[in-house]
């Protein structure tokens, strides 16, 4: 396949290595210096976008994909003030969008653990839950795309929590699922869900190593996504 990269930094370059390594050509290589390039491509001749750039590039670059009819793989966070408006533009151009805020496998065992928990905990009184997630310090967003899908889990099947907030915010209220983000060097990426009551703690936790589980998940997914139109996301992709 030919393969554009929309954003060409540690993720980008991982992305492109994995993608070769599996005998893909590169299309494109994006970054914000170079980003002009982008009209000098034939879209026509690109079978894939994937894009991971930084919040403030991720509409743009969507929006261009779905417009010259490149299915597009999304692993930027911190956009999705704007995800209802490419959904809408996905369904009018007939497009493929996929976004995942984690594409490691291993992360997305860990949401369902997370789902099966909360349920369990709905059914159990005195917990109060949180979630902390720690990442290197270039991070441009907080809480980190993976902690929210964590949030909206719990937020699913808590029937006391309706909402979320970044600790200190002077939003938190009972019913808000509080995030503490840290930033410490070079964590890939660690997320932890704590229950706490004054007789125990219930915590479970996923530690990523290294940003390779999320790229080889990024190139799978976009191995899968050129036969498949419309709104996607990991629970079309994955089997369990
Ligand atoms: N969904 C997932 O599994 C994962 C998501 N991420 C997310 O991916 C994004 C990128 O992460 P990193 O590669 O670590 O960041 P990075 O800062 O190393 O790279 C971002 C790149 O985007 C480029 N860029 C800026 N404006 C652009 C534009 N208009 N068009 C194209 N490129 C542009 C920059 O030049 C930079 O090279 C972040 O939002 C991060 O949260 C990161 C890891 C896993
Ligand atoms: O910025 C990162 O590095 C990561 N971002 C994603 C997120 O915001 O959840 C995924 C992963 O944790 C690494």
């Amino acid at each position: 396949m030919n393969i554009l990269l929309l954003g060409y930094g540690k993720m980008g370059k991982i992305i492109g290595e994995i993608a070769e390594s599996r005998g893909h050509s590169i299309a494109g290589k994006i970054n914000i210096e170079n980003k002009s390039d982008l009209d000098l491509l034939d879209p026509s001749q690109i079978d894939v976008a994937i894009e991971f750039s930084q919040p403030e590039a991720a509409f743009e670059n969507i929006s261009w994909a779905i417009n010259h009819g490149v299915p597009i793989v999304v692993g930027t966070t911190g956009w999705l003030d704007k995800k209802k408006e490419v959904e809408a533009l996905t369904l009018e151009k007939e497009g493929s969008f996929f976004y995942a805020s984690n594409f490691s496998v291993g992360v997305n065992i860990f949401f369902k653990v997370n789902e099966l928990l909360s349920k369990l905990m709905n059914e159990t009184k005195g917990y109060e839950v949180s979630i902390e997630e720690i990442h290197h310090t270039a991070k441009k967003d907080a809480p980190s795309g993976t902690a929210i899908t964590l949030a909206e889990g719990i937020i699913k099947n808590l029937s006391e929590k309706d909402s979320w907030n970044l600790a200190g915010e002077t939003n938190s209220q009972e019913n808000s699922v509080e995030i503490t983000s840290k930033r410490i060097d070079p964590a890939p990426g660690t997320h932890i869900i704590r229950y706490k009551s004054e007789i125990d703690d219930i915590e479970i936790s996923h530690t990523a190593h290294s940003r390779q589980g999320f790229a080889l998940g990024a190139v799978l997914v976009a191995e899968w996504i050129p036969s498949k139109k419309g709104v996607l996301s990991m629970d079309d992709f994955l089997s369990f």
